[in-house]
């Protein structure tokens, strides 16, 4: 297996240097002969590579563990709600390959020793579960799950809403139609915490 090498991961997820490069260049030659392109014209000659160039970063969240992000916590004398709302990612939809993309919105009450974790972290997560074949109600729970698991919060919501080019390019072909899942775990599901969580992603 040929993996991508040091100067090559630069600007690249860690992950991404664990994935079989050959192996999915010998695959995409093969779809291109199988939808009746010529993968040696000068126009596709790199494409394969280009394409386990490209599925290495997308999916390089196979192989990236959320406690090396979440492993990192300060103390720190809050108790309140902290939420990042509006994380932009790209995801790719298990059933076709293609991608969806959107927004998701993380927010969790830390535990009562004040355990956070740094802002940009929650995003990193997203991006952990977000490259990988997935789907999105999994995505959903598995961040939230994360969180539990590694800050052991008091309280967790996560809300994320996509478009799925499966849905738009192809198939039942709906442009512009967007899918919302929620998690939320622990003191989230009381009314009036979640209604406050709520109140603040939809900015209202
Ligand atoms: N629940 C869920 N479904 C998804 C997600 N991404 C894609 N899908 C759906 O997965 C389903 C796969 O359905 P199938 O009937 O096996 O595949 P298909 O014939 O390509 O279906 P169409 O997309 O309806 O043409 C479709 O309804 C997709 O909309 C996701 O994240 N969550
Ligand atoms: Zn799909």
């Amino acid at each position: 297996m040929t993996h991508l090498d040091d100067d090559d991961v630069f600007g690249l997820p860690p992950g991404a240097a664990a994935v079989d490069l050959p192996r999915i260049e010998a695959a995409v030659r093969e779809i291109l002969l199988a939808v009746g392109e010529d993968p040696d014209r000068s126009g596709l000659v790199e494409t394969p590579q280009r394409v386990a160039r490209a599925y290495a970063e997308t999916f390089a969240g196979l192989h990236e563990n959320p406690e090396e992000v979440l492993g990192i916590t300060f103390d720190m004398d809050h108790e309140e709600l902290v939420l990042v709302k509006d994380i932009p990612f790209y995801s790719t939809c298990e059933h076709h390959l293609v991608p969806f993309h959107g927004v998701a919105h993380v927010g969790y009450i830390p535990s009562h020793d004040g355990r956070v974790t740094g802002l940009s972290k929650l995003a990193r997560l997203v991006d952990i579960y977000a490259r990988r074949p997935q789907v999105q109600e999994r995505l959903t729970s598995q961040v939230a799950d994360a969180l539990v698991k590694h800050l052991r919060p008091r309280g967790v919501i996560v809300v994320i809403s996509c478009e799925h080019m499966c849905m738009s390019m192809r198939g039942v072909r709906k442009p512009g139609a967007h899918t919302v899942t929620s998690a939320v775990r622990g003191q989230l599901h009381d009314p009036a915490t979640r209604a406050e969580a709520m109140s603040l992603i939809l900015g209202r």
